[in-house]
């Protein structure tokens, strides 16, 4: 089926949904921002007081907080914890 097949109602639905995703991923993108900052300041609070950067247990509750999304589960949360750590954590 092309675009031209396309029935006024599936267009409306498919609009309508797209619609959404757009909603999602604006509501995902400040999320994760306001992940970002809370992770980085947690993270420099703890160096201030001379802790480490990394946690490993916590790190590990949030890989296995994803784990039910399968191996892109994992993938995410790597991300996530990444951009927590910043660019010099890499
Ligand atoms: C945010 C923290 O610092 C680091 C960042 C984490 C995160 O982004 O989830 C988890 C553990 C730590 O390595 C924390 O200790 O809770």
């Amino acid at each position: 089926m092309n675009s031209t097949d396309t029935a006024p109602t599936e267009t409306h639905d498919i609009n309508a949904l797209r619609e959404e995703i757009d909603h999602l991923d604006a509501e995902l993108l400040r999320l994760v921002k306001r992940r970002v900052e809370v992770s980085r300041t947690i993270g420099a609070a703890r160096m201030a007081a001379g802790g480490t950067r990394i946690v490993h247990n916590r790190e590990i509750d949030v890989l296995n907080r994803y784990k039910e999304l399968g191996p892109e589960g994992r993938d995410l949360a790597m991300i996530l914890l990444k951009l927590g750590r910043g660019p010099l954590g890499r």
